[in-house]
């Protein structure tokens, strides 16, 4: 390996990536994988080795995008129940190489990039599919994703008002203090009539039911990235038109759909490209899995910032 590969630390990547240029990276991003042919992106489903003893993963997240000139791959080790222990849930790093020679060019901490970028994909999904003039916004969750997801959906839209909830109801309140949202003590209550929902738990069943939400609204499912795990309840999945991040990831890791049998309607980025409709007036369900060229990106963006 060169010597002198450069390291890039968390304190870095939160210095000089802001969600304001984040997001219509992420947006142009979503529409190469959904071209991947003339994009010249290519991209497997992630590799994930099971930790049994710890119920968690170990994911390979390779990617190269030829007109990018970029090549990448994110590891990441997701141990839901660390957070018991007041330990992150998630490690990551991302090894960008040069794509000319396949040389090692810097090691990125990973953790923020996942954070951010993850928050980024959904605020594009949230700005296309939400009903319109998004007053009320719900976050389920309080932990990493919760954050960013409320620090992210307040870019696209000036919600009115921000609820939150989560299994421990202290944590709800100290999140809701610091995003001066309203911590509420059900799912049910944080949900009812909101137009905009991002269930972002590590739950492994779902957390809302059919009966709870507005017609119309928007839901960013982002946890439950595992086959045999879901967070939304599948009359949810059954009733919306559901998009994805990753047609080709959705069937092997998505619980939500998978165990409902969901129809996929599209990729996120198929909308964007004008290919698939962007149906704003009916319930719409984004399942995000995360995919290794919004960290390719994000990376990126920050190696450019820190030359
Ligand atoms: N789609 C994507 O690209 C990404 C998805 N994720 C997923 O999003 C979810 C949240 O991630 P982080 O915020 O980083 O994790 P975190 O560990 O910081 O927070 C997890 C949250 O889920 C709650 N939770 C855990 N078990 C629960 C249960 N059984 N019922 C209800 N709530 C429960 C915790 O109380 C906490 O509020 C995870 O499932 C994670 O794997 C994370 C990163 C990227
Ligand atoms: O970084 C990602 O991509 C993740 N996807 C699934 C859940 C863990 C993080």
């Amino acid at each position: 390996m060169a010597a002198c590969v450069k390291q890039i630390s968390s304190a870095t990547v939160m210095s000089v990536l802001k969600y304001e240029d984040l997001i219509p990276e992420m947006e142009k991003a979503m529409s190469k994988v959904s071209s991947m042919a003339e994009s010249g992106v290519d991209q497997p489903v992630r590799t994930v080795v099971k930790i049994k003893p710890a119920d968690g993963y170990l994911g390979v997240m390779p990617v190269y995008s030829q007109y990018d000139n970029l090549l990448a791959a994110k590891l990441l080790c997701f141990y839901p129940h660390n957070s018991l222990q007041q330990e992150p849930s998630h490690y990551a790093i991302i090894m960008v190489f040069d794509a000319k020679n396949g040389a090692p060019k810097a090691m990125v901490d990973g953790d923020k990039i996942t954070e951010m970028r993850t928050a980024a994909v959904s605020a594009v999904a949230t700005k296309y599919l939400s009903p319109a003039d998004p007053q009320v916004l719900a976050i389920l969750g309080s932990g990493v994703q919760a954050r960013s997801h409320c620090i992210a959906m307040r870019k696209i839209y000036p919600f009115k008002e921000v609820r939150i909830w989560s299994r421990n109801f202290a944590n709800a309140e100290k999140l809701a203090k610091e995003m001066n949202g309203l911590a509420c003590k059900t799912a049910e209550e944080a949900v009812s009539g909101a137009d905009v929902i991002n269930t972002v738990t590590s739950s492994p069943i779902p957390i809302i039911k059919l009966e709870w939400i507005k017609p119309g609204a928007h839901i960013n499912a982002v946890g439950a990235c595992r086959y045999d795990w879901n967070e939304i309840d599948p009359a949810i999945m059954q009733a919306a038109v559901v998009y994805v991040d990753s047609k080709d990831a959705a069937v092997k890791e998505s619980g939500d759909i998978i165990m409902s049998k969901a129809e996929i309607y599209g990729e996120l980025g198929e909308m964007i490209l004008g290919v698939k409709e962007a149906k704003r007036d009916q319930l719409t369900v984004f399942k995000s899995l995360g995919l290794a060229i919004q960290d390719a990106v994000a990376a990126k963006m920050v190696l450019d910032r820190t030359e």
